[in-house]
């Protein structure tokens, strides 16, 4: 689990005890040699010291200036990894999703496996060690309870066989800490008496496994890395804060590792933070789903401001006749389950949130019913509904973003739709990148996917037009490609994200070749 450390002296390479109180990796033998060695390591530093406090507990803030793309901490191995809560079994050593056929129970304790994966993961040797029977599963079609317990199990392992690393796991915080705070039903407990029982295990109380389930809740994060996602709990990254307008961007690295990068620049003394929810759903649903899940009650600036940047994002049209204004609550953060009246912005119409909200479960429930893989049921439903809600409305947002996508993926590509087709997809592009720049700095991968499917409208556009215009558009269609590039090229190739970067990184070189040409062609400058 740890990387060896090169415990000597940074400047003269002697055995040295002083490190670097901020990133403890880098040794001095004395003052004088740290003080020396600081204009070069503090580009390098771990950017951030940890601090306290009662509203989120620890969290990092920022010691220095962080420029966009520098990496804030990066971790090559989880504490703890395991399969998701609540799929079904699949197998334990690649994570590939397995039924009845292709599941090879390990011939040591009867977990289910691939036919590639010989090994897998502690719970072989904690079954065989305390259950002293195989394990038998055989029903892959819904999620089986016992695979609850084996992320549990990896980290009683880890408690007899690496010491360190269980120190490091088990002072995260765990569910316990929301007392008080959230009205919890405590199924970490339920799921620790259930791993006692199962594994016959009398030597760990269940308070403590009870604590194991809790932080395996509270600080882990889904991988999507293998064929069925994951789950992982860090070391380093379990100290990050949310904000639903974070300033950083996780992604993972092929063998499971954690990266966290500046997405925006990061000032000294600002508290540095990811989003633990999904930052394109409506103030009320991101407040319910980390309330539900991680036990707090969201004030980031973005819950704070119901304009959410002056976006709009939850705004509604006035219901009141001919009136061009929207209306939206004077605050979204509300401790109980209601909310103010929404109100208009240009005349005095108000309406409880109770009718709004009926409205949005109505919208909600058309939404999961339409498909978003057909063009004219994302264009029906943005018409229809552009009626009634802000044109950046998360509803509305979120089937654009489809649309945008969609729009020549029809037999034949692109060069099939017609010209105002194509128009529509630039501009649905144009929007949603402005929008998500403002709203969601961080989400790299929705907006690289956007940036790159407008770099292809462009460039088809380009294409119709003639060829003194082609030079100039083919530049914009590249400037965009590039953004893409830039948002993406950090995501592993395994991912359709990396995917998409491998193809961006392969583009800009023809583009560039394309363009050189063009502009030779036409006596165009570059
Ligand atoms: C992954 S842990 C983060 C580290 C944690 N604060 C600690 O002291 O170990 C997640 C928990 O931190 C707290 N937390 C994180 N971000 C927060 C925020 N923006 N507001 C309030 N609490 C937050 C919540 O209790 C949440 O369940």
């Amino acid at each position: 689990m740890n990387g060896t450390m090169n415990e000597n002296c940074a400047v003269c390479n002697v055995p040295a005890v002083q490190k670097c109180s901020a990133c403890k990796s880098v040794f001095y033998c004395n003052r004088e040699h740290q003080k020396q060695h600081w204009k070069s390591h503090s580009k390098t530093c771990r950017p951030f010291k940890i601090a306290e406090n009662p509203e989120i507990g620890r969290h990092y803030i920022s010691l220095r200036k962080v420029e966009v793309d520098e990496v804030i901490l990066r971790e090559d191995q989880p504490l703890v990894t395991g399969p998701l809560h609540g799929i079904t079994p699949g197998c334990l050593g690649c994570y590939c999703p397995l039924n009845a056929e292709t599941a090879v129970p390990c011939t040591k304790c009867g977990w289910p496996l691939c036919k590639d994966c010989k090994n897998h993961g502690a719970e072989c040797e904690f079954t065989c060690k305390y259950k002293k029977e195989k394990v038998l599963i055989t029903d892959f079609d819904y999620p089986h309870p016992t695979y609850r317990c084996v992320p549990i199990i990896r980290a009683l392992w880890l408690r007899e066989n690496d010491p360190e690393s269980y120190m490091k796991f088990i002072n995260l915080e765990d569910h316990s800490m929301a007392k008080g705070k959230a009205n919890i039903f405590d199924e970490p407990r339920d799921t620790a008496q259930f791993v006692r029982r199962f594994f016959k295990i009398d030597h760990v109380t269940e308070d403590e496994v009870t604590r194991i389930g809790g932080i395996l809740q509270i600080n882990g994060h889904e991988v999507p890395t293998t064929e069925v996602p994951h789950m992982a709990v860090y070391d380093l990254a379990s100290m990050l804060e949310h904000n639903c307008r974070a300033n950083c961007r996780k992604s993972f690295t092929n063998k499971g590792g954690i990266v966290i990068r500046a997405a925006i620049p990061i000032a000294k003394g600002d508290h540095i933070t990811i989003c633990y929810t999904d930052p394109l759903w409506g103030v009320t649903n991101r407040r319910h789903h980390l309330m539900q899940t991680k036990y707090f009650n969201c004030a980031c600036e973005r819950c704070k401001d119901p304009t959410e940047m002056g976006t709009m994002f939850n705004a509604v049209k006035c219901t009141k006749g001919d009136c061009k204004g929207y209306m939206l609550p004077p605050t979204f953060i509300s401790n109980d389950n209601s909310l103010p009246n929404y109100l208009c912005n240009k005349c005095t119409n108000s309406v409880t949130w109770e009718s709004i909200d009926g409205m949005m479960e109505r919208i909600g429930i058309d939404l999961s019913e339409m498909k978003k893989d057909d063009v004219e049921a994302c264009r029906t439903f943005i018409q229809h509904y552009s009626n009634v809600l802000h044109e950046n409305h998360f509803y509305l947002t979120d089937v654009k973003l489809a649309l945008a996508q969609i729009i020549g993926q029809e037999d034949g590509g692109l060069p099939m739709v017609s010209d105002e087709i194509l128009n529509e997809k630039i501009i649905l592009c144009k929007k949603l990148n402005d929008l998500l720049k403002t709203l969601v700095p961080a989400e790299n991968r929705v907006r690289g996917f956007v940036l790159f499917e407008m770099h292809a409208a462009i460039a088809e556009f380009g294409r119709r037009q003639g060829r003194n215009e082609l030079a100039g558009i083919l530049i914009e269609s590249k400037k965009a490609l590039s953004e893409a590039y830039e948002l993406l090229k950090h995501e592993p190739e395994i991912l359709p994200e990396g995917k998409i970067a491998a193809h961006a990184r392969k583009n800009l070189h023809n583009m560039d070749i394309i363009i050189e040409t063009v502009c030779r062609n036409t006596a165009n400058p570059m």
